[in-house]
């Protein structure tokens, strides 16, 4: 029977702190993991996996407190039973079979019907038509997938997974997204850590950035955006007359930049998102205060950022 838990939050961190010696590993992080994808962004070093190793109990914050469902996880099997972690590198003994795999890590957690949770587990991730050969023989995803069933074999409700991308091809990657995605949909939380922003943007619904130990910014990655609008950004603009366009645009204070491209299309880099795409409508319709010197109007026909991405965002935290 399971107890009943102290509380419905996955995961809290409360000023948390660890370091080894006089390396600052993790340094006063607060956060609310709730039941969902998040992603944990950082470079290597940056104190993702001391931030995984604390959220599954393997040792005590040096300062702070973690709670996984409202309690500490150290040394506590009422809560170890719910939560698994999937480490970066763990070796996987290569002439074991994955089913034999999953049943060692089901008998170690003392589960009653180990050959029922392990099948289970490895139809979870679509293993099962090959979990009788050899590891082995197997592709990184499908040691990856195996490790993701050895950990879902005690059906935890929080899901903690270091670097789980790493080393998969694109096919392999979307395959343990959906995965993924899918014990999310049943209400499972999933902690995953990346240093690698695409992956995170496409699968995690929030996004908690780490830099030297601390937590630079969380959010989704439009709220991440928005909190650095004053960062510079690039537009490419396809327009009617882009050489006008750019003779309205360029002495204005928002416009850094312009570069023509062709003849329909152009690049201009501005201090000022918001600003800039006021200032665009105008000199589009010929608005002379603009700087326009003809009142004629050009049409856009599209106007795209092109460092939206995660990349871009992450660069400028660490660049900041
Ligand atoms: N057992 C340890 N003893 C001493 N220092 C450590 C230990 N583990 C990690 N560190 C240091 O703590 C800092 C954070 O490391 P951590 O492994 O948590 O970061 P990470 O973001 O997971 O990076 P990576 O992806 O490279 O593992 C680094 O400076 C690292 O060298």
């Amino acid at each position: 029977m399971t107890a009943a838990l102290s509380s419905s939050t996955p995961l809290v961190f409360e000023h948390v702190s660890h370091w080894y010696g006089d390396v600052v590993a993790v340094n006063d992080i607060s956060a609310v993991v709730e039941p969902g994808i998040t992603g944990l962004l950082g470079p290597n070093g940056a104190g993702k996996t001391t931030l995984l190793q604390l959220a599954a109990g393997l040792m005590r914050p040096s300062g702070g407190t973690v709670r996984v469902f409202g309690e500490s996880p150290v040394k506590n099997p009422g809560i170890f039973r719910h939560v698994a972690l999937v480490p970066e590198r763990e070796a996987l003994p290569g002439m074991l079979s994955a089913r034999a795999f999953v049943e060692a890590r089901a008998t170690l957690l003392g589960l009653r019907d180990v050959h029922g949770a392990a099948k289970a587990a490895l139809e979870m991730v679509e293993m099962d038509t090959v979990a009788d050969r050899a590891v082995a023989g197997f592709s990184k995803g499908m040691k990856q997938r195996t490790k993701l069933a050895a950990a879902l074999v005690q059906r935890p409700r929080l899901v903690l997974l270091d670097e789980p991308f790493n080393g998969l091809d694109p096919r392999q990657r979307l395959q343990m997204m959906q995965l993924l995605e899918a014990r999310a949909a049943e209400g499972v939380a999933v902690l995953l850590s990346s240093h690698i922003l695409e992956e995170i943007e496409g699968v995690a619904s929030r996004i908690l950035v780490m830099l030297s130990g601390r937590l630079a910014a969380s959010g989704d990655h439009r709220t991440l955006r928005r909190m650095m609008t004053d960062r510079p950004h690039t537009v490419r603009i396809r327009a009617s007359d882009v050489r006008t366009l750019a003779a309205r645009l360029v002495a204005q204070p928002a416009v850094m930049g312009i570069d023509v491209e062709g003849t329909d299309a152009m690049h201009v880099r501005t201090t000022d998102y918001t600003a800039f795409s006021r200032l665009l409508v105008r000199a589009a319709q010929g608005d002379t205060s603009s700087g326009a010197a003809n009142a004629a109007p050009i049409t856009l026909y599209d106007v795209q950022p092109t460092d939206e991405s995660l990349e871009h965002v992450f660069a400028y935290l660490v660049e900041r």
